[in-house]
């Protein structure tokens, strides 16, 4: 009967290296029972995609990580986006789809494409050897993305360890979540204030949002929350999505002289990348009926662990899904999600790609690691601290 796999998916080992897991899981079935933490686990893209656009029986409201808010307090007010379900869920989607719509983002592009030329010649007027993650990965997304939202120059710095610490409370009350507990009253509280109205910069994303509140799309108590959302999802996912491309070029040097030669591969490239490493490897859904998945049945109210990593290398639905490859159409991976949760910022995350990879490729003719890497572990993201880098000049 049900297939059942005692392994912590939130030990460091695993966090190490997900990928035995992983094949385990698609492996045992469509469905398996986690005894460590007593939910189901999803691993095959099917039943990964199928649950994402079933969101009347796989519901967000309960919350999206390990904690149900059927029983136990949300640690913060729950997100009016991730952790909420249609209708609640329809006013605020419809903002903030507006505010990152494509088009929006358009008057951003070539401020964020001179934004990246300028940054990578900072980063190569210091030498040809550098740490990608502080350099490009985590330096782009914080020279670009506050002043977007309209945020006040000061705290910045807070965002990364936020977010961080976001990303951890979706797990279990691990080492990693009592490692930020002592900083949650302040870094939240920094949060809450940067949401309001008067320190929000006029024309920005929190602006707009507050618009919006204005004109009675949202009510002016949603305004912040929704602002909220783009502080506590918008840094750590960008940061670590450019990370896994960075990381994809250094280890397939014929695949950066494929950008080198299309420099318009950089868009799909990085949601090759998106797929292939899968920055938010996991999160959860709860149960909102007895569901069938194969021959077995999920009881209501049960959580069930997607994840997001297996199914996007999933060889039932990839071929050679472990090689990061641009000639391969990466549409339809759940690096983003799907359905009516899909990333509502994955535009303004390939755009922050697309400005750094173009000046990166006009830049760098050849790029390796110049020493081993170094993973940064958390319960959700896939992320790294160190990714020592040797690039040469075109
Ligand atoms: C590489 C970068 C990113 C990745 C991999 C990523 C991944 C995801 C995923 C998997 C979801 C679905 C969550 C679910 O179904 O429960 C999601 C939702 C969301 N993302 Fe992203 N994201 C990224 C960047 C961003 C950025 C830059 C922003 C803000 C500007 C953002 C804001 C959001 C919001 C607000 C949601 C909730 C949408 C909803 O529930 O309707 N994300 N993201
Ligand atoms: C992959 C998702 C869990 C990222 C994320 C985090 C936070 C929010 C929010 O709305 O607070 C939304 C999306």
């Amino acid at each position: 009967d049900l297939p059942t796999n005692n392994t912590d998916p939130f030990s460091h080992e695993v966090l190490e290296d997900p990928a035995p897991l992983h094949h385990e899981l698609r492996e045992a079935g469509p469905v398996v029972r986690l005894t460590a933490y007593g939910v189901y686990a999803l691993a095959r893209y099917e039943q990964v995609h199928a649950a994402l656009v079933d969101w009347q029986g796989f519901q967000s409201a309960a919350g999206v990580g390990l904690s149900n808010f059927r029983f136990e307090e949300p640690w913060r007010p729950p997100s009016l986006l991730l952790e909420a379900d249609p209708p609640r869920h329809d006013a605020p989607r419809r903002v903030l789809q507006k505010v990152l719509s494509p088009r929006s983002l358009r008057r951003l592009r070539d401020q964020w494409l001179a934004d990246g030329d300028t940054l990578v010649e900072e980063v190569l007027a210091r030498g040809t050897e550098f740490d990608a993650v502080p350099a490009l990965a985590e330096a782009f997304p914080l020279r670009v993305f506050p002043d977007a939202v309209g945020l006040s120059p000061e705290g910045r710095e807070n965002l990364l360890p936020l977010g961080d610490h976001n990303f951890n409370a979706f797990g279990p009350a691990n080492d990693l979540v009592a490692k930020g507990a002592p900083r949650v009253a302040e870094l939240m509280g920094w949060a809450t204030a940067r949401c309001q109205r008067d320190a929000l910069s006029p024309g920005g994303f929190g602006a707009q949002i507050w618009s919006a509140a204005d004109r009675g799309e949202i009510t002016t108590q949603q305004a912040p929350l929704v602002t909220r959302s783009l502080l506590l999802a918008g840094v750590d996912t960008t940061v670590h999505g450019l990370s896994a491309v960075l990381y994809a070029f250094a280890t397939n040097p014929d695949q950066w002289r494929r950008l080198r030669a299309q420099p318009g591969l950089a868009r799909v490239a990085f949601d090759e990348a998106v797929r292939w490493e899968s920055p938010v490897q996991t999160f959860f859904r709860t149960a909102t009926s007895d569901i069938r998945v194969g021959e077995h049945v999920i009881p209501d109210g049960q959580k069930i662990l997607m994840f997001l990593g297996a199914a996007n290398r999933d060889p039932r639905r990839w071929t050679d899904p472990d090689v990061f490859d641009l000639g391969r159409d990466p549409s339809g991976h759940v690096g983003f999600g799907m359905g009516i949760h899909q990333c509502i910022g994955q535009h303004v995350a390939r755009l922050e790609a697309e400005a750094l990879l173009t000046a990166l490729a006009k830049r760098v003719r050849t790029i390796e690691l110049a020493a081993p890497t170094k993973r940064h572990h958390n319960n959700t993201l896939r992320a790294w601290a160190s990714i020592p880098l040797r690039v040469g000049l075109a």
